[in-house]
């Protein structure tokens, strides 16, 4: 059984995939925050911009097998258009993806012609499958991804600071400013102090590139 919040056909809105049609398969709950805003000041994440609680978004629902839930998701995609450009792309994101991502799930998104990847807090293992990967390390979380194809931190984050992250191996170090969490979109966003500071971050260590959420400033979802 999966519980899903939501699933949505978009452009992918960060990192090295940016602009790329996407659905997203955004899975209910996470290890690190409840969702419920009365807990936000004591979780270990704090900062989270999204709604990930229970099943009652756009698409959204439990799934009893992984084929029930690769079909909503093929269901996204324009009709059956894929070419060797542009093999049809699920991001499996939330909430925490890897509470719930299994064998038979990753098998079922690859029957149904989809790319997998996933956006993910980096504590629990990679499985076997993904085919791109996004880790964005958290506070005090311990991470226990040590290769991702994208390491995607939010900045500035005191206890995660993009130092502790560089034995992480990775094809892309990207800052993401951390946005307003109740602020859907980019008017203002990118004008704070935290965008200021990642910039000056990149600046002086050229190994890290910025990142935004051009989604926000697009105002898609
Ligand atoms: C909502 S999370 C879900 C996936 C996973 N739990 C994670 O944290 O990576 C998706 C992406 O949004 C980013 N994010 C969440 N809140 C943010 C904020 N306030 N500002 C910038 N990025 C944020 C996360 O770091 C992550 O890269
Ligand atoms: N367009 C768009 N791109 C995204 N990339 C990562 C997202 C996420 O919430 O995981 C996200 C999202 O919510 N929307
Ligand atoms: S780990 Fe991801 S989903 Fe969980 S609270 Fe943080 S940003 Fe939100
Ligand atoms: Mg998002």
């Amino acid at each position: 059984m999966y519980s899903v919040k939501e699933i949505f056909y978009t452009l992918q809105g960060e990192g090295a995939n940016v602009g790329r049609p996407a659905v997203f398969c955004r899975f209910s709950g996470c290890n690190l925050w409840s969702g419920r805003e009365q807990d936000r000041a004591t979780a270990i994440c704090n900062f989270c911009d999204t709604d990930f609680r229970g099943t009652d978004g756009e698409g959204g629902g439990k799934f009893t097998t992984a084929d029930e839930l690769a079909s909503a998701v093929r269901a996204r995609w324009p009709s059956e258009y894929s070419d060797n450009q542009s093999k049809p792309l699920v991001v499996c994101t939330g909430g925490e993806p890897l509470l719930q991502m299994d064998k038979a799930l990753i098998d079922s998104l690859h029957n149904a012609g989809f790319e997998i990847a996933i956006e993910t807090n980096g504590t629990k293992p990679i499985p076997d499958g993904i085919d791109w990967s996004v880790v964005s390390p958290k506070g005090t979380a311990e991470v226990v991804v040590t290769e991702c194809d994208e390491l995607k931190l939010v900045y500035p984050q005191p206890e995660a600071m993009p130092e502790q992250f560089e034995h992480i191996r990775a094809s892309h170090y990207y800052l993401s400013p951390m946005a307003d969490p109740h602020r859907e979109s980019a008017d203002l966003l990118y004008r704070d102090c935290g965008t200021q500071q990642a910039i000056q971050y990149c600046l002086d260590h050229p190994r890290w590139r910025l990142n935004l959420q051009t989604h926000k400033v697009i105002n898609i979802p």
